[in-house]
């Protein structure tokens, strides 16, 4: 995997369950962003069902969402199979048949009808040891897969866990404590004892402290503009970047929406750009990203939907458009970049009365401090004339647009995104 030491949160998580630390409890990982998280956890539980004896769901963990849960199933898929260990994901990108034949054997009674139902009982019936999973899906196993236990669960990650556990999702997480409990514990066996969820888990207080740290590479910038320029201010921001690749936050789908559609009329850009929109089909991001991650696109318009838990290998710049509301916003988003120990910067744009109430916000932040970064005034004004004929054009195209929001947000940045033309044409034929 080309790593060649491993970072601190994966030193002290690895003392902590394997090394000297190590005895039955829970454990709160809390760690900048691209701090090595996901190995954090992965290295131990791969550590330690390494000696399982027979094959059933020991390691069960759960994030928000699809994207972040196939990321986190790549690291496992890279470590796991290496001591013999199975990864499977629950995270609705199959059908749930596809994914039902992935996650439980055979029973042997329906391989040998005339065996007694006492010995099909006794077979451990998942074939897989490590399951991620978001909790929709999750559930739906929970709920309906005949054979699905979690009865031998030894280890349960919630990863994101502010986002995990704010969100009801179904009841996932009371449900999933209350399966982890044998239905009859004199039957109950493990390869390692001791090492069982045999109690709730504990809660996590806020400790009253400062929780939010900034990546150590991390340079934040602030921008001071007025709001009937700042799409110039961007346009010149990005022209300095040098077509980098660079992630632009907005604070909704629709400014996303309005912004890269609004560039779009800009002609000879010296950067690729593309929106990246909940709104839009999953397959579509993921081709987006793709294409963003290969150095195709140089520039993502998004919401907060990128905020979360994506890597990308080499993004040195994140920018705010709108000034976030809360410093973990912030934190997110910055910490998309200066991941891994490599460094970035983060740029936010600000109205004049929007400064006090940023500088105070990311003082809740440790390490934080923000240089005043100015644009040059004509480089700015260069791009006036034709940003008065976009906005025209962009009024004309929200008012005539009779296309559902979804169709409409997949072809605002023209052909950058070959399926959204492509059923655009298809819809119109
Ligand atoms: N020891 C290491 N050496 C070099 N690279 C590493 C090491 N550990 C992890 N990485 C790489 O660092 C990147 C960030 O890791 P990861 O996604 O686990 O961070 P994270 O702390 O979970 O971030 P976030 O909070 O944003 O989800 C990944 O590309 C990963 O492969």
């Amino acid at each position: 995997m080309g790593i060649e030491s491993f970072f601190p949160v994966q030193v002290s998580t690895w003392l902590e369950t394997i090394g000297p630390g190590a005895f039955q409890r829970d454990i709160c990982i809390n760690s900048p962003t691209g701090s090595g998280k996901t190995l954090a956890y992965a290295l131990p539980i791969v550590q330690m069902l390494s000696t399982r004896k027979v094959r059933c769901l020991r390691a069960l963990v759960v994030l928000p969402t699809r994207d972040l849960a196939l990321q986190v199933k790549e690291v496992f898929d890279a470590i796991a199979p290496v001591v013999g260990l199975t990864v499977a994901s629950a995270v609705g990108q199959s059908s749930i048949a596809d994914e039902i034949s992935d996650l439980i054997k055979k029973s042997k009674q329906e391989l040998y009808p005339s065996l007694d139902d006492e010995y099909v009982e006794m077979e451990p019936q998942t074939k897989v040891d490590i399951l991620v999973a978001t909790p929709g899906r999750l559930m739906d196993h929970i709920n309906m897969t005949k054979g699905f236990s979690l009865e031998h669960l030894q280890y349960l990650v919630v990863d994101e866990t502010d986002r995990m556990l704010r969100e009801a999702y179904q009841s996932w997480l009371p449900t999933v404590i209350q399966f982890t409990r044998p239905t009859n514990q004199n039957h109950f066996r493990h390869d390692t004892p001791g090492r069982t969820l045999l109690h709730p888990l504990t809660t996590i207080r806020r400790s009253g402290k400062k929780r939010y740290r900034i990546p150590t590479k991390l340079e934040s910038y602030k921008l001071i503009c007025t709001s009937n320029i700042k799409p110039l201010c961007l346009i010149v921001l990005l022209q300095e970047l040098r077509g980098e690749k660079c992630l632009v936050f907005t604070k909704s789908v629709d400014d996303s929406h309005r912004l890269s559609t609004l560039l779009g009329f800009f002609e000879d850009l010296p950067f690729k750009f593309s929106e990246f929109s909940s709104l839009q089909r999953e397959s579509t991001r993921r081709k987006t990203l793709a294409a963003f991650k290969e150095g195709k696109i140089d520039v993502l318009i998004g919401s907060d939907i990128m905020a979360r838990g994506i890597h990308i290998d080499g993004l040195r710049y994140v920018i705010n458009y709108e000034m976030p509301q809360y410093v973990k916003t912030y934190i997110h988003r910055a910490g998309r970049t200066a991941r891994a120990g490599e460094s970035g910067s983060c740029f936010t744009f600000l109205r004049k009365n929007e400064v006090k109430r940023f500088d105070k916000m990311l003082k809740k932040a440790d390490g934080s401090s923000c240089i005043l970064r100015s644009l040059p005034e004509e480089s700015i004004d260069s791009l006036r004339p034709v940003f008065e004929t976009a906005l025209e054009k962009l009024k004309d195209k929200l008012k005539g647009s009779t296309e559902p929001e979804a169709s409409k947000k997949s072809n605002k940045s023209g052909d950058k995104v070959p399926g959204a033309l492509k059923r655009k044409r298809g819809k119109q034929t």
